[in-house]
């Protein structure tokens, strides 16, 4: 049977645990057939990130001509946009990017920063599904964020300025809150005990984007990405690839 064709739009992690890697090891995982858009090439493993080499903006928009040209998109996920011309360059296709799930990747799990908060702005007001960690919503929204409570407000605040939908995650916590449709669910998961988180928000956004293309409902496919990223830490809990925060087995199953 023809799987869904989900792309990611993302920069490269050399190191395989984040960004387009994660993006389309969660993809073939989940049943979709992955095709990428490479906004920016990192030098990096589970210690850090030693280089960032953005893609010229007129490569990165060949490379989203020649996907879109030629295949049917069930779904789209947008990681790391170094640039904010990448995010105008969203915006211009967006009508032919369904179900947009946005990652405003800011700060690698390392400390390294990845992108600046200008760089994103322009799609944090357009109607995709945003997926803020707490520290990338603080950055959106200027302000320290720390309770599920204020997590919620973040993420009311965010769909006010026209996102579709608002997830923040809350890491180790494992406590996420979503925002969607006039209601705010706050998804308890269980907290896996794991130094091995490098790409976990890259895999969750990501899933998301899978189940949103298989036609689940905003909550049902924010519950079943959640779902398997526990499933995924677990799995990768007790290997050792790489000296600092490994990666997660994106096929546990
Ligand atoms: N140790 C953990 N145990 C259980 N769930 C976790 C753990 N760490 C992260 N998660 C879950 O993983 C998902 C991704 O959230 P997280 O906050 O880690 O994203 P992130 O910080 O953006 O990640 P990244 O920086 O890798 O992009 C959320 O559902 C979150 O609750
Ligand atoms: C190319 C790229 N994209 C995204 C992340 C965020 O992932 P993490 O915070 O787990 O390092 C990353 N490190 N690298």
């Amino acid at each position: 049977m023809t799987p869904p064709v989900v792309l990611t739009i993302a920069g490269s992690d050399s190191g395989g645990g984040a960004g387009i890697q994660a993006d389309l090891k969660t993809f073939a995982a989940l049943g979709a057939f992955g095709v990428s858009v490479i906004t920016a090439v990192t030098a990096q493993n589970t210690l850090g990130v030693t280089a960032i080499h953005p893609i010229p903006i007129d490569v990165v928009a060949a490379q989203l001509d020649a996907v879109l040209d030629d295949f049917p998109l069930a779904a789209v996920k947008v990681g790391m946009i170094g640039d904010p011309a990448v995010a105008e360059l969203i915006l211009d296709r967006a009508d032919r990017l369904p179900n947009l799930v946005v990652d405003p990747v800011l700060v690698a799990t390392s400390g390294a920063r990845l992108a600046e908060t200008a760089s994103v702005a322009p799609l944090v007001a357009y109607p995709c599904l945003l997926t803020p960690n707490r520290h990338e919503a603080a950055a959106l929204v200027g302000r320290v964020i720390e309770t599920a409570e204020e997590m919620a407000v973040a993420a009311d605040e965010l769909v006010g300025r026209g996102a579709r939908a608002v997830v923040v995650t809350g890491s180790e916590g494992a406590v996420d809150v979503l925002r969607f449709d006039g209601t705010t669910e706050v998804l308890r998961g269980e907290p896996v005990r794991t130094e091995n988180n490098h790409g976990s928000g890259c895999t969750f956004s990501s899933a998301i984007a899978v189940r949103l293309a298989a036609g689940d409902p905003v909550p049902t496919a924010v519950r079943n990405a959640k779902s398997y990223v526990t499933a995924a830490l677990l799995g990768g809990r007790d290997w050792r690839l790489g000296d600092g925060p490994g990666p997660l087995d994106h096929f546990v199953f």
